[in-house]
């Protein structure tokens, strides 16, 4: 574990309703990484990514996620934890009455930003780190589903967030709008130096973008060369 170190995860347990899913996990994520997580269904990704931002407990071990103790979290915690992480999943999970900028907003103000100029920039910066600009008056229906994820991943960027949890960002869509949405969160983490942690069922991904990859397999994270981490 060194200063650049985001994730650090020492023997950590998971289980789902008493149910061990993943025994003693190991891994540390270091600022700007780009890292793939795969497994089959049900092995237990979203599971590790629900541990690394708050919503499961770990059941046993220790770890660190952006300097929060994951064994010592609670209600007053979290939020904390949370403004430290960007979360995108498959289902873009926009609120469908409002803008691309009140979708936006919703954040900036749930996250107590109190300035109108300060917002104003802000929304405008990383509207256009997604390529989105022109988009702010959009409502999500006028959006094609690549342009939805981008929004969700301006929303993900809107605190700065030292790593963005991806459960299967490019689920529900085609391969060519998936394409552009994995190099957007590729080039975050090299120009930003924001990890990313990625997990995705596509192969065709992880052959064309060759990357760092974990695998839950059998209960256990493993890393590239199938060592048990
Ligand atoms: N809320 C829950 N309550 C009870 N069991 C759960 C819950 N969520 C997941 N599980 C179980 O935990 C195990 C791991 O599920 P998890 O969703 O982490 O797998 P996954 O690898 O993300 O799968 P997928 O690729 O299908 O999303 C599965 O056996 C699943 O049935």
């Amino acid at each position: 574990m060194n200063d650049r170190t985001i994730v650090h995860l020492q023997g950590i347990n998971i289980e789902q309703a008493g149910q061990r899913v993943l025994s003693e996990v190991n891994l540390n994520i270091t600022k700007g990484e780009f890292v793939y997580l795969i497994g089959k269904t049900g092995s237990g990704k979203s599971s590790l990514l629900k541990t690394l931002y708050g919503a499961l407990p770990p059941a046993g071990g220790q770890g660190q996620v952006a300097g929060f103790e994951l064994q010592a979290l609670n209600r007053r915690t979290i939020p904390g934890l949370r403004r430290r992480l960007g979360v995108v999943f498959q289902d873009f999970n926009l609120l469908s009455d409002r803008t691309v900028e009140g979708n936006l907003r919703f954040v900036l103000e749930a996250t107590d930003w109190k300035k109108e100029q300060e917002m104003q920039e802000r929304m405008a910066e990383v509207l256009s780190e997604v390529g989105l600009s022109g988009s702010a008056g959009k409502r999500p229906h006028q959006l094609s589903g690549g342009e939805q994820q981008r929004v969700v991943i301006a929303r993900a960027l809107l605190n700065r967030p030292e790593i963005i949890i991806a459960d299967e960002p490019t689920g529900n869509l085609d391969p060519e709008t998936s394409d552009d949405i994995l190099l957007l969160l590729r080039r975050l983490a090299d120009e930003q130096d924001t990890a990313v942690l990625f997990a995705t069922h596509d192969y065709r991904i992880l052959e064309h973008f060759p990357a760092r990859i974990v695998r839950c397999i059998n209960g256990r994270l493993i890393d590239d060369e199938g060592v048990s981490l």
